[in-house]
């Protein structure tokens, strides 16, 4: 090979701007489809913090990739613009709480956000108690803003309600005398305020928001508004009605719907192909739901991916025993015996039933596994048998590697 010649592609064939596809990349307004009622409705509860009086405190519950995060960030940012204009000084702060579950990371990472240079306070990595962040956090705040939003996201995820506690009676408690403290908390757990202490749910959920799936014709909005991620004539026209149709079928998830998009990209770039193929679409989804399920299975909790192992691992005795039938559910008492295996074989104590009925149900929200209610006569009452949605073996495979 002589020096002249190329030994990498200069430029992308299929991809022209494919930041667009990442799953970080927040789209401006008019490319936020179908969620006009859930964006003017928090902007309702959040309002009075434009005049720097308390915004309501906010709970979204809602199924994975359905835009809560990113609706969320949308109005706190519009409303930090709306309150300057209005000469309040506001803020917002996003905490990931799958990354920062304990209540010192938490309260160190909102005190490092909302810490300007302006500001002779120090926020460390580490190194000073939580009650010492607290104070600083209590000071850079009533220094430097009349309102704050902080956007707990994953908020089921916290270690405890502590972080919860203080920021709800900041303002009660004396700690704050300027500033007002709003909270945006977001959770995917549809059963998480059952969990929570009563004082701190009775002021954490002020306001309540569930945000529906998508359906395809929203789907198709959302990706159709980034297919200048492509190359110009690159993407075949059925490929996105298609990705569309599969994505609202099984989730509505918009997230899934776009990886679905960059993975087609994906195996057309790596195949050598000149266009993205609407065949492409189907080996794009299975990754694409292998990704989903990745990352619904990487914050539970042990007892939770227990539970869903238990019912895998009956499902993989179904599928060799009876290749034929149709499959079936199993009923909760049958899964928690094998749960109560799996607990011992851990070394760990198990929950109770009722417990692990909740983790199902939690299960079932998120469409991992379906729920159906049977008559047993009048003998047995009802009961609830429960079905992977997914396929077996890649559960297998995700949970063999997220349980050490
Ligand atoms: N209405 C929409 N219009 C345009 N893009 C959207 C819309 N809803 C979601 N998206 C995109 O889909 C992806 C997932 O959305 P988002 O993170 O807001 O979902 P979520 O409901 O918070 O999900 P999770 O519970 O998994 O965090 C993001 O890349 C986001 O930009």
């Amino acid at each position: 090979m002589s020096d002249s010649d190329d030994l990498f592609v200069r430029t992308d064939p299929i991809f022209v701007n494919k930041e667009l596809l990442e799953i970080s990349h927040v789209p401006d307004e008019g490319r936020i489809v179908g969620r006009d009622d859930e964006i003017s409705q928090l902007a309702s509860a959040v309002n009075p913090a434009i005049f720097g009086q308390s915004p309501s405190n906010v709970l979204i519950y809602g199924k994975t990739g359905t835009g809560k995060s990113l609706c969320a960030k949308y109005v706190s940012s519009r409303l930090v613009d709306t309150a300057e204009e209005e000469g309040t000084d506001a803020t917002y702060v996003y905490v990931d709480c799958a990354q920062d579950s304990t209540e010192t990371q938490t309260v160190q990472t909102i005190a490092s956000s909302v810490n300007t240079d302006e500001t002779d306070i120090y926020i460390p990595d580490k190194g000073i108690s939580t009650a010492t962040y607290y104070k600083r956090l209590w000071r850079i705040l009533d220094e430097k803003y009349d309102v704050v939003l902080i956007i707990l996201d994953e908020i089921d995820k916290l270690e405890d309600d502590a972080i919860l506690m203080q920021l709800s009676r900041a303002g009660e408690a004396g700690k704050l005398t300027n500033c007002k403290v709003g909270v945006v908390g977001i959770s995917n757990k549809i059963q998480y305020k059952d969990r929570m202490d009563e004082r701190v749910k009775s002021s954490l959920c002020e306001r309540e928001f569930v945000f529906p799936p998508y359906n395809a014709t929203q789907l198709n909005d959302i990706m159709a508004a980034r297919s200048d991620a492509f190359r110009s004539g690159v993407l075949e026209e059925g490929v996105i009605p298609r990705a569309a149709a599969l994505a609202a079928r099984e989730h509505g998830d918009a997230r899934k719907a776009i990886d679905i998009l960059r993975y087609a990209g994906e195996i057309a770039q790596s195949t050598g192909a000149d266009t993205v193929r609407e065949d492409f679409v189907v080996q794009a989804r299975e990754r694409a739901e292998v990704d989903r399920f990745r990352e619904l299975i990487r914050g539970s909790t042990p007892h939770s991916k227990y539970v869903l192992q238990a019912l895998t691992v009956l499902s993989l005795e179904q599928k060799s025993d009876d290749l034929d039938t149709p499959e079936q559910g199993f009923r909760t008492t049958r899964i928690y015996e094998v749960y109560e295996q799996i607990c011992r074989q851990e070394g760990v104590d198990t929950l109770s039933l009722r417990r692990v009925r909740d983790l199902l149900k939690e299960h079932a929200f998120l469409d991992v596994i379906e729920q159906s209610r049977h008559s047993g006569g009048s003998a047995e009452g009802s009961y609830t048998e429960h079905m992977l949605l997914e396929d077996p073996e890649v559960v297998k495979n995700v949970l063999a590697d997220s349980i050490e």
